[in-house]
């Protein structure tokens, strides 16, 4: 993929995306975006997660202009999205969740008309050259319809780079595809990245935000709940938990274990809570017996971003219906 070449004149370095005290109420009342505030940093790949519900398609709506804020500012590429609407919206390509095609098209057909909603000339238009880069040249003519799903996708992908935007944003990207389409689709995030192009995405699935993200931000019932480089959360993921049963009762924890947190669930179930960058099971039995204690029971549980994700999340219960379980938190390949 060719490098692609900033959006002409951009403002003074200000981040790709910034979004201050965003607010939308629906006209039912329902309260989806609560003063939410972020940045997207220019060049980064930045992953927007939260359960169902929480408000992602709200925010990116009313970036794409689909839906009105009831409050705050957004700026896309430092255009106020009120105030300079035309170049804010120029400035991303939105590749939504749903597959919606004209079947009857051709992928050229689509992009043609695509860049001429754009306003862009003809002489101007890059068709061939983007649909070569999502590796869909040799099926220029061919009717939609005739597309598989994962060509159907990359096609989505296509239409949202045909005004070329310096900030690409996917819409749950690879919900519902399969392992392999998810590894190419990924491939071509990664692609698009390195040719200069700021991405954001949002997903359900944790270990695609760990693998492509450098930021992320959870949010959830319409706040940001975290906001931070990958690497940083993930520490918040080296927490481990060690669970030990000892031989006596104990009336509190013992002082002075090197853990993060301690606690004694009934009278000699201990739950030990410690960084494993700093601290090994083997050092807190140690640290046990040297308060002469006995260790009859134990058990360990590694904790990862989707305890941190499920931590952040929890409180107040996610969005769903009584006696059903919470919004689906995807981590590995189910589709
Ligand atoms: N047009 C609307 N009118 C009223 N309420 C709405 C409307 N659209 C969304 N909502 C509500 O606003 C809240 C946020 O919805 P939104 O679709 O933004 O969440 P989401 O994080 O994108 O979830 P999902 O992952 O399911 O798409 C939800 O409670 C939803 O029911």
């Amino acid at each position: 993929m060719t490098a692609r070449t900033p959006a002409a004149h951009p403002p003074a370095a200000s981040a790709a995306i910034e979004i201050r005290d965003l607010e939308k109420t629906y006209s039912d009342g329902k309260r989806a975006l609560k003063g939410v505030s972020f940045d997207v940093p220019r060049g980064s790949i930045f992953g927007l997660l939260g359960p169902n519900g929480a408000g992602k398609s709200t925010l990116i709506n009313i970036l794409a202009g689909l839906v009105n804020k009831t409050g705050g500012t957004a700026r896309i590429w430092g255009f106020d999205i009120d105030a300079d609407r035309r170049n804010a919206k120029r400035a991303i390509g939105i590749v939504p969740q749903e597959v919606l095609f004209d079947a009857f098209f051709t992928p050229r057909e689509t992009m043609e008309l695509q860049a001429g909603m754009y306003g862009i000339a003809p002489k101007d238009r890059r068709t061939m050259e983007i649909l070569n880069a999502v590796r869909l040249g040799d099926k220029a003519d061919a009717y939609s319809r005739t597309l598989s799903g994962g060509m159907k996708r990359r096609l989505l992908i296509a239409k949202a780079l045909v005004h070329d935007p310096p900030i690409l944003i996917l819409d749950e990207p690879t919900a519902g595809v399969d392992i392999e389409l998810r590894q190419q689709l990924w491939t071509y995030v990664r692609e698009m990245h390195a040719a200069g192009t700021t991405i954001v995405l949002t997903t359900h699935y944790l270990e695609e935000a760990e693998e492509l993200c450098d930021r992320i931000a959870i949010i959830n019932h319409g706040e940001v709940v975290a906001n931070d480089e990958t690497g940083t959360l993930l520490k918040q993921a080296r927490e481990k938990v060690l669970i030990a049963v000892v031989d006596r009762d104990l009336s509190e924890v013992p002082e002075g274990l090197p853990v993060m947190k301690a606690e004694l669930k009934g009278a000699r179930e201990l739950v030990l809570t410690y960084d494993r960058a700093e601290t090994g099971a083997g050092r807190l039995l140690t640290a046990l017996s040297d308060r002469g204690l006995t260790v009859e029971d134990v058990s360990t549980r590694e904790a990862d971003l989707e305890d941190v994700f499920l931590h952040l999340t929890k409180s107040g219960a996610i969005d769903s219906a009584p006696g059903t379980e919470p919004a689906p938190v995807r981590t590995g390949a189910d589709g």
